[in-house]
């Protein structure tokens, strides 16, 4: 299994992800590779109202290296997945059991009180699974559940998941402080049995158990831009399934962690924030567009130096 960091801890104990852990984590395709090897991806994602997050996640897993990537969700959303990404193989909604799967990716730009009771039931039995399930947005709601999950929530629908799970109500100002952050999303992860990844301008990973609370500080404010949470979900999606396929057993939290920092890095790619400057306006499919030369900048040994230039504001 390859190694995470080194354990660099900052001053509230946070483990600071670094290029040399996504690195570690990251997989080069070899002779051996099919696309069944490099991981499927499969999702159930978007929907009439939000078909959009269907393409952008979809997009991403794509291009953060997946093998394979099965849509599958209503004709509206599934048409578009094939437009932008004909390499798609998509399904109906009904055929969600019987799909085979390295890692699944569910609720981005769906709604709940939308949802179907049959698919309902189809999401919570792949929750009861064996496969990796990164739970987004619309299906936060389906937590807690048996099988091994990313939860992806921003800042509102953290409130909601820690309500779900019966922990106390953290002030918005209480979250505000770094040390309390963290020690809310250990305490989540801890109550939730599963990974938990709080998205912010610094983005937090925990999963159950002992291990520091991981932060990721590798993007831009530019990301705060509707639909890039969606490619996020997508990408997490991509380094579980090719986790799996290959047989590796890393920590869901580091490969939370280390799609968390590509992301973060594609959007300082796509925002052109490098050397110093400040950078310019993206759209969410411009980081998705972005991921492969992240990662090449990653395996490349050369994504840390750029981290260096950030600028000021940046940190602010
Ligand atoms: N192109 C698309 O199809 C898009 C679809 N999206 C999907 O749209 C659905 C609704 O997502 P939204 O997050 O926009 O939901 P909402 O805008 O409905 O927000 C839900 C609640 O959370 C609060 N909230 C939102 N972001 C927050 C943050 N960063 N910190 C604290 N509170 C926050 C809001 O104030 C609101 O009370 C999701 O399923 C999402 O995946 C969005 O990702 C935008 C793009
Ligand atoms: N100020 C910021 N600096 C850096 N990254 C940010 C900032 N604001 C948001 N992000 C990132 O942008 C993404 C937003 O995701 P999310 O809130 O789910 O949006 P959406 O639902 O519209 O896709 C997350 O990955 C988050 O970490």
């Amino acid at each position: 299994m390859p190694s995470p960091s080194a354990g660099a801890l900052d001053a509230q104990g946070r483990l600071v992800w670094t290029g040399g852990d996504v690195r570690a984590l990251l997989r080069v395709p070899g002779a051996s590779d099919d696309k069944r090897t490099r991981g499927t991806v499969a999702m159930r994602t978007g929907s009439d109202a939000y078909p959009g997050a269907a393409v952008l996640g979809v997009e991403a897993a794509w291009r953060a290296g997946a093998g394979y990537v099965r849509y599958i969700g209503p004709r509206r959303p599934a048409d578009l997945v094939l437009a932008r990404r004909p390499e798609t193989v998509v399904a109906e909604p009904a055929s969600v059991s019987a799909v085979h799967a390295d890692a699944w990716v569910i609720g981005s730009g769906t709604d709940p009180a939308l949802r179907p009771p049959e698919e309902t039931a189809a999401l919570r039995h792949l929750l009861a699974g064996a496969v990796p399930v990164v739970v987004d947005a619309g299906a936060l709601d389906l937590l807690p559940a048996d099988a091994p999950v990313i939860a992806t929530p921003h800042e509102g629908e953290f409130a909601r998941l820690r309500a779900r799970l019966g922990l106390a109500p953290e002030r918005a100002e209480a979250l505000q402080d770094p040390a309390r952050r963290a020690a809310a999303v250990r305490e989540t992860a801890e109550a939730l049995g599963g990974t938990v990844l709080l998205k912010g301008a610094t983005t937090l990973v925990a999963g159950p158990g002992a291990a520091p609370v991981i932060a990721i500080d590798a993007g831009t404010g530019w990301l705060a831009a509707a639909g890039t949470g969606d490619v996020l979900a997508g990408v997490i999606g991509a380094l579980v399934a090719a986790d799996r396929a290959a047989g590796r057993g890393s920590a869901p939290a580091a490969l939370a962690a280390s799609a968390a920092w590509l992301h973060g890095r594609a959007g300082r790619l796509a925002a052109h924030v490098d050397g110093g400057r400040p950078g310019r306006p993206l759209v969410a499919l411009d980081v998705a567009e972005a991921l492969p030369a992240a990662i090449a900048a990653a395996l490349a040994d050369v994504a840390d130096d750029m981290h260096d230039h950030r600028t000021e504001e940046d940190h602010a």
